[in-house]
């Protein structure tokens, strides 16, 4: 099987590149190649395949709201080639027979590279660490409660030990539930204003803080997901400098979005961790752009559009982003200037690939050839109706943003490709 793509940018050249079985063979500005499957990518930007390392596909269990079939078709509109997903699947993948059945269903079901987070403790709730040794033989690529916080320190700390033993990353979602209050936004003026309960934020930091002590101990990859405080940041970089084995992903609408864009009561704006002030999202921004914060996750969180309506009182936490992640940062921080394709490409890809030990996030020969070809230059509004997840609960719909995807291979297999025009 050979395939040659001809005609797209890579790095600022205009390149041909050749695929056989999978992989990059060849990259030159012009290749000919008899017996090869011709693609034209019509003078349009590759990229390695975006990698995302939090997405919930929440099959089985709770297929109403997603599938692994929709969740990759989704994947790949997005152009992301590789996503990991989290364990809060019903039932959720907390034993090794569990998690046994899950990877040969991503397998069998999914159009892109799916890799298995499995639970940290039974239920993502009790107070006794999983067979995290085994599930890690069995191939989970680490362990998580996400959704939850882990409440005691004890449950952490082992869980940090057994992974650091078989080398597994630990992703946390830091939420101590006693600052909770069963709130549904950030408290502060701008819930006080809705009349909304709030969230206090130190529930983030004060966690953390506790877990980064944690993690210096046990040597572990301690990574967290979807940082959302300042204090956070803070917190993190003090432990980066002193050593502790630490990454973190911040998600696109915390850096895009804050809580006083929150006008009305509207469920589209609800997620957890919730969105935070002003200062906060700054601080996110900095910390991304000093190298704090390693890496753009989309927590894409879909729901069924009952769940995602009437008040945030009783709506569902959690938003969609694999269809809208490329274009809300290639528009907001590449087009605008504020950084250069690189860095996106690190942040979306190249670090998430390194940090997680997945062989992704560069082209060169050799490599799997799992690309994306984007339209850089032609504008676009998102809309629902294009979505391929079932989830349409996105707060961006409407936004005019830059990055079309035109079409996205998994190890040189075509997965997805615009209908449309070039
Ligand atoms: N982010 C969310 O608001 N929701 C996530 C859970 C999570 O990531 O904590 C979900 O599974 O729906
Ligand atoms: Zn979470
Ligand atoms: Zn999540």
């Amino acid at each position: 099987m050979k395939l040659l793509i001809k005609h797209t940018i890579l790095n600022n050249n205009l390149v041909d590149l050749l695929i056989e079985n999978g992989v990059i063979t060849s990259i030159a500005p012009e290749i000919m190649e008899d017996d090869a499957q011709i693609f034209d990518a019509k003078h349009h930007t590759i990229l390695p395949g975006l990698v995302d390392v939090h997405v919930h596909f929440r099959d089985p269990g709770l297929t109403y709201k997603e599938t692994i079939a929709t969740g990759s078709k989704a994947a790949a509109h997005g152009g992301f080639t590789s996503v990991l997903a989290m364990p809060n699947v019903r039932p959720a993948i907390d034993n090794p027979e569990v998690l046994k059945e899950q990877l040969e269903r991503n397998k069998k079901k999914s159009l892109i590279n799916i890799y298995q987070f499995a639970a940290i403790s039974s239920n993502l709730i009790a107070y006794k660490t999983s067979d995290i040794e085994k599930m890690a033989k069995l191939g989970a690529i680490g362990f998580t409660n996400d959704g939850h916080g882990v409440q005691d320190a004890e449950t952490m700390y082992q869980a940090m030990l057994q992974a650091k033993l078989v080398n597994k990353p630990i992703s946390a979602h830091v939420e101590d539930d006693s600052l909770i209050n069963g709130g549904v936004m950030n408290a502060g003026s701008a819930a006080d204003k809705l009349c909304l309960p709030g969230m206090n934020p130190l529930s983030e930091a004060s966690q953390l803080a506790r877990d980064l002590v944690l993690a210096k101990a046990s040597g572990v990859h301690y990574h967290v997901a979807h940082i959302s405080t300042k204090e956070s940041v803070d917190l993190l970089r003090i432990a980066k400098k002193e050593g502790v084995n630490v990454t973190a992903e911040v998600s696109p609408h915390h850096l895009l979005l804050d809580d006083e864009m929150i006008e009305m009561d509207n469920p589209m704006m609800k997620m957890n961790p919730p969105l935070r002030t002003p200062t906060d999202r700054k601080a996110l921004i900095g910390g991304l752009l000093d190298g704090t914060i390693d890496m753009i996750a989309t927590d894409h969180a879909p729901h069924s559009e009952k769940e995602k309506s009437g008040s945030m009182l009783t709506s569902a936490f959690g938003i969609v982003g694999l269809e809208t992640a490329f274009s809300l940062i290639y528009t907001n921080f590449v087009k605008s200037g504020l950084v250069d394709m690189q860095t996106l490409i690190n942040w979306m890809s190249k670090n998430p690939a390194q940090k997680f030990n997945i062989n992704a996030g560069v082209i060169k020969v050799g490599s799997p050839a799992d690309l994306t070809i984007m339209n850089l230059v032609h504008p676009y509004k998102i809309d629902a109706k294009n979505f391929l997840s079932k989830g349409k609960n996105s707060p961006f719909i409407g936004e005019k943003v830059y990055g079309k995807t035109m079409a996205t291979f998994v190890a040189g297999k075509l997965v997805y490709q615009n209908g449309g025009n070039y």
